[in-house]
């Protein structure tokens, strides 16, 4: 069974109810049907009632009571969010006018129906940027206590048959943020670590990835991932990482036994952490592009509640996907 199959099917073991903030884009309403159909959630749609309604009828897809539509500009619910948006964002000036539109935002919206408790989880970024719709999380749906900060990964399923045997693996962070410092390097690599545990229930080994591997090179870029390095073998002796390691000396076992020797994870790496958001976001897209990944995300990993992005180049295949992950994560 495929990594992707495997979990949607494990998302339909405990179906969610996960609201999409662009209910008036095809893509989005094709996936939501789709995740529907495969039990893996209820759906709630944000948009204007017509358009959303127009989309869904274009699918041709009955789906009953599993696809609801909430439109912010005539919502039970928009009053209430207004006031919570007042509340939260009173101390960065912002007046009760000010989130009374806010609140009528379709991001800030389904930002606010997961943390208001109306559902478990969101998606958007199909239509919006990473900005937008990230920021919207970060300032609604807020970090998690126990989390250093919020920083994303992508699930990459490579193809199958890749001649690498391997089936899927991490890389964080492509989608949030810009240039982390070795400290926030470390703390992307631990909450990877952990994502990799539980989205793909395989024991992460954490490569941080460099232009140069284990001092073939120097330059204050490197001495960073060296440095985030010897913070992870500080403070998380048990998790195995290592760094700093090329592409080939983290993935390829020959390349990594003879550049890094010694190294149980050079070679065998399966969480791929980038220096910064050019590497991570450009090897992403290379990896999927010309390497024919699928490559879900970026997931968020450190909110208090799930919210999670998409490339504005997702398919209706990749809102699925986006759809388990989220489920799965609200299940957790
Ligand atoms: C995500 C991003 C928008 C945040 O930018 P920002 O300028 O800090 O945004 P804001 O100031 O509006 O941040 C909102 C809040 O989240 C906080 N925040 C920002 N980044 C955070 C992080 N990584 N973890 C936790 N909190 C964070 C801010 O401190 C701010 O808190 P406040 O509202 O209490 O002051 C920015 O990092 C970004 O643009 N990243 C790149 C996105 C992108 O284009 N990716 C490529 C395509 S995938
Ligand atoms: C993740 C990402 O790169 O998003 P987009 O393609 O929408 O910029």
């Amino acid at each position: 069974m495929s990594v992707l199959q495997g979990l949607q099917d494990r998302a339909a073991a405990r179906p969610a109810h996960i609201v999409l903030s662009e209910g008036h884009d095809p893509r989005v309403v094709a996936g939501a049907v789709s995740a529907v159909q495969a039990g893996i959630a209820r759906i709630t749609l944000v948009g204007t009632t017509d358009e959303v309604h127009r989309q869904l009828a274009d699918t041709g897809a009955s789906v009953g009571p599993m696809i609801a539509v909430e439109d912010p500009q005539t919502s039970s619910l928009t009053d209430e969010f207004a006031q919570t948006y007042f509340d939260l964002r009173k101390h960065k000036g912002v007046s009760e006018d000010i989130a009374a539109i806010q609140a009528r935002d379709p991001l800030v919206f389904a930002a606010m129906m997961v943390r208001n408790g109306h559902a478990d989880g969101t998606v958007g970024g199909a239509v919006a940027t990473t900005s937008d719709t990230v920021r919207a999380a970060l300032q609604i749906i807020g970090k998690a206590k126990d989390a250093p900060l919020v920083s994303s990964f992508f699930l990459m399923a490579l193809p199958e048959g890749h001649p690498s045997g391997r089936s899927a693996m991490i890389f964080g962070d492509c989608g949030l943020v810009i240039d982390p410092n070795a400290e926030e390097l470390a703390a992307i690599a631990v909450a990877s670590a952990a994502s990799c545990k539980q989205l793909l229930g395989d024991a992460p080994k954490v490569a941080l990835l460099s232009f140069s591997t284990k001092g073939s090179a120097r330059h204050p870029a490197v001495t960073k991932v060296s440095d985030a390095v010897e913070i992870l073998q500080r403070d998380h002796p048990d998790l195995p990482a290592d760094g700093e390691l090329q592409f080939d000396a983290a993935f390829v076992p020959e390349v990594g036994a003879s550049k890094a020797p010694g190294s149980t994870v050079a070679g065998h790496a399966n969480v791929m952490i980038f220096p910064n958001l050019d590497a991570g976001n450009i090897g992403y897209k290379i990896a999927q592009r010309i390497g024919g990944a699928d490559a879900i995300g970026p997931v968020l990993q450190g909110l208090s509640k799930p919210a999670n992005d998409l490339s504005r180049g997702c398919t209706a295949q990749d809102v699925t996907n986006m759809i388990a992950v989220t489920t799965l994560q609200a299940s957790s």
